[in-house]
């Protein structure tokens, strides 16, 4: 049963690759067809691409040695996949990819950019910033270790929440900054979110914060605002615009306090570690902030944000820091729709990743690329492209001159009050750029308050200089080395010939050892025990470091296995689930004996019905037949519908000649009747003549007369005198029609005889 779970488990997971898998190639694919062309690359590995090559690369010394193998083989604008998308990767300085921009984006970036410019927030924060700094260092004693990034962190964080929704150090900046630190702490955890996880404890972290924002914003819509915005929350409210609703504005204070707590203490970090492995930097770097001191003091007068700004040295030192610490390492954008830059196509939906750090160690834009060398800035410009360690076109980072000024501030006052000893420690790449152990950490702070009219004592800067070339690196242990006898010279034997073979005779009386060596010896001894003492210290509060995070790892180990527990319990009842399901499965399958049967007739139904479905495809043979040669009758159609419509014509024309002709030989007979009876009137006349003839003639003529006729009666009639000829009675007149029938002239209008044609 399990194997059979684990197949359909194994088998959906398979064909859910297959499908991400097609997709992925024929998006790819599908812009491969378009316009220009892609760069050349790998896309590795389906799903995961060169995700693994990109993050083991990133915990190395060298992460860029990922992007420089691919600049080799590809040229500088190449294609890969990482972070599950498909990305065109650019290591070229003159990328424009930092030219894609969207549009609300641009309105807070107008707005905080323009705020951080103005010489009222300019000259709090300087204001602050110093406040934070010196309390931040007067509670610093020699007996604690210091740990730089965390002080720094404390202190840029204070600052910017403060330039952001104007709040002070108290009860609710420690309940923000503990929250923010939780909040930050899941942003690179595991993606589980269950109670008691690190995500989960960070999503609920960032409520608290986005609560206690909102509460700072309702009092600032009560209170209103007037004149001149006192900080960043205030010049977004004041902004007209609908879409910059308190929601928005919460979570732009939150996103604006990563800066604050990540990348400026990063950065002042990173001045001091390398500093610490720079004493000629140190040292010209103290130099020049002491001249700003001791010209402040005599003036009586505080810094301004300008005087800071002015310190030569100290910004071609932040310089340098921020080109070798590469705090952000590149720029991500992602393409909404198909763009082009320099001839190549990025697809819509594809990342774009200006890979900074790679143009930042390039030796074609500096010598020595890898070697921390702040003079290279003093006559070169920072505004170009091979150096943008604060992005560029429109989204520049607006907090550049406010990142720069803290950086100063702290380094003037940590180097006009302070000689340190910076522990090794290394720098961390991945996932942020870090030191390992929250380094370089000060354990030792040689003086506290320090008279700045004199130079250091000789003594402490040789010992400072020895800690730091037995930390750091070979320059300085030969700067170490100098003016002192070689160490050898008193091993063993201290002072005493080196032994030699046995020689016969008194022995040698020893010499005593020069005072001048003793003395030395002394004070190297001295040097030895202090570093001993100082190298216990440090090994007991690496103890109790240790103990610490021991402990945080326990209690977090502790929470993870509470989280685990509550995981497993999860997945025993999704598997108790699955395993019911299983067997209900099971158990319905055996309920399917009966219809096994009822699956067998009809299977014999749908025997017979294949044969009724043969007859009938022989049937519909001979229906398609039929069909056929009706189709072909059915094509004489029109001719015959033409014939017919042609008789039609013709009947219609008969038609019409009837109808005329019905018409004059209904006038004819009229005419005829009309001819008819004047002939009947006519022959009535005639014998009226006639009658009137026979009285006329009886009188002088008697009957018969000379002419044998008698015309009183009516048998004496005249013979006619043209014969039968004309047929025509003159006596008779009743006996025929006056003109005769038959042949006579209208004879072919007889009306009985007509007949229709
Ligand atoms: C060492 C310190 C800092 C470094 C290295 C740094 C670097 C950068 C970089 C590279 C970008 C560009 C991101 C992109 O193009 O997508 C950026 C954007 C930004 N930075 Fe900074 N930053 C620093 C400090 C600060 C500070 C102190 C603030 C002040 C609040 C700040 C506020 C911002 C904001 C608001 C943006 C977003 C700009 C936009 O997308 O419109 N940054 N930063």
């Amino acid at each position: 049963m399990d194997n059979m779970w684990v197949g359909f488990v194994t088998a959906i997971f398979l064909s859910a690759i297959i499908l991400l898998y097609r997709n992925f190639r024929s998006r790819i694919r599908s812009s491969y067809r378009r316009r220009s062309p892609l760069p050349s690359g790998t896309l590795g590995w389906p799903l995961i691409g060169e995700t693994i090559e990109f993050i083991s690369c990133a915990y190395s010394d060298r992460p860029e040695s990922f992007m420089d193998k691919r600049r080799r083989m590809y040229g500088k604008v190449f294609k890969s996949h990482i972070f599950g998308s498909p990305t065109i990767v650019s290591t070229d300085a003159e990328s424009s990819i930092l030219l894609i921009n969207g549009s609300l984006q641009r309105r807070i970036h107008g707005l905080i950019g323009a705020f951080f410019k103005s010489p009222h927030l300019k000259a709090q924060i300087t204001q602050d910033m110093q406040m934070y700094v010196q309390e931040s260092m007067a509670n610093w004693t020699d007996e604690h270790p210091i740990y730089i990034q965390d002080e720094t962190k404390n202190i840029a964080f204070q600052v910017l929440v403060k330039a952001l929704i104007s709040l002070d150090p108290g009860g609710e900046m420690e309940f923000l900054k503990k929250q923010f630190q939780e909040f930050i702490a899941g942003l690179m955890s595991l993606p589980i979110n269950v109670p008691g996880s690190r995500l989960y404890r960070s999503l609920q972290a960032k409520k608290k914060m986005v609560k206690l924002i909102h509460k700072i914003i309702q009092a600032k819509r009560i209170r209103g605002i007037s004149g001149v915005p006192e900080d960043v929350a205030e010049v977004l409210l004041n902004d007209a615009s609908e879409q910059l609703t308190d929601d928005l504005i919460s979570d732009n204070m939150i996103d604006l306090m990563i800066p604050g707590e990540d990348s400026v203490p990063v950065l002042i970090t990173l001045a001091i570690k390398y500093l610490s492995d720079c004493p000629a930097a140190l040292q010209q770097l103290t130099d020049e902030n002491m001249k700003l001191k001791r010209l402040k003091d005599q003036l009586g007068e505080p810094l301004s944000w300008n005087d800071y700004l002015s310190l030569p040295f100290t910004q071609t030192v932040i310089t340098e820091t921020l080109r070798m610490g590469n705090i952000i390492v590149g720029v991500m954008r992602k393409a909404m729709k198909d763009i082009e830059i320099k001839g190549y196509l990025i697809p819509e939906g594809w990342c774009a990743f200006a890979y900074f750090r790679s143009v930042h160690l390039d030796e074609n834009h500096y010598d020595w690329p890898y070697q921390f060398n702040p003079w290279r800035w003093q006559d070169k410009e920072t505004s170009n492209y091979s150096f943008t360690p604060f992005g560029g076109g429109q989204r520049l980072c607006p907090g550049l001159d406010l990142a720069r000024l803290e950086a100063s501030i702290f380094l003037y006052h940590f180097v006009t009050q302070f000689r340190w000893v910076a522990e090794a420690d290394s720098i961390i790449n991945f996932p942020t750029v870090r030191m390992k152990k929250r380094m370089p950490r000060a354990s030792r702070i040689f003086s506290s308050s320090i008279d700045i009219s004199e130079p250091l004592p000789e003594t402490k800067l040789r010992l400072v200089d020895f800690h730091l070339c037995q930390k750091f690196s070979s320059r300085v242990t030969l700067m170490a080395g100098r003016n002192r006898i070689p160490r050898d010279a008193f091993d063993n034997r201290r002072g005493y010939p080196p032994e030699g073979h046995l020689v016969r005779g008194p022995l040698p009386r020893p010499l005593p050892p020069h005072p001048a060596l003793l003395e030395e010896e002394l004070e190297m001894q001295h040097v030895e025990i202090r570093n001993l003492l100082g190298e216990n210290r440090r090994l007991v509060e690496d103890r109790i470091a240790l103990q610490r995070e021991l402990g945080a790892a326990k209690e977090e180990l502790h929470r993870m296995n509470l989280a685990i527990g509550d995981i497993r319990a999860e997945q025993e009842l999704r598997s108790r689930e699955l395993i019911e399901r299983g067997l209900k499965l099971e158990a319905d399958l055996r309920a399917t004996g009966p219809l096994k049967n009822e699956a067998a007739q009809l299977h014999a139904e749908v025997q017979k019905l294949n044969s009724i479905r043969q007859d009938l495809a022989g049937q519909v043979q001979t229906l398609k037949q039929d069909l056929a040669k009706f189709q072909s009758e059915n094509k004489q159609i029109p001719r015959l519908r033409a014939d017919i419509d042609g008789l039609h014509k013709e009947l219609m024309h008969a038609r019409s000649a009837i109808d005329y002709e019905k018409k004059a030989s209904i006038e004819m007979m009229e005419h005829k009747q009309a001819m008819e009876n004047n002939l009947v009137s006519m022959a009535r006349e005639v014998e009226k003549l006639r009658a009137e003839l026979a009285n006329a003639d009886a009188r002088p003529w008697g009957a018969g007369g000379s002419y044998g006729m008698k015309f009183s009666s009516p048998e004496g009639v005249f013979p006619a005198p043209y014969g039968d000829g004309y047929g025509v009675h003159l006596g008779a007149a009743d006996k025929g029609p006056l003109y005769g029938a038959g042949t006579a002239s209208w004879g072919g209008f007889d009306k009985p005889r007509m007949t229709r044609r």
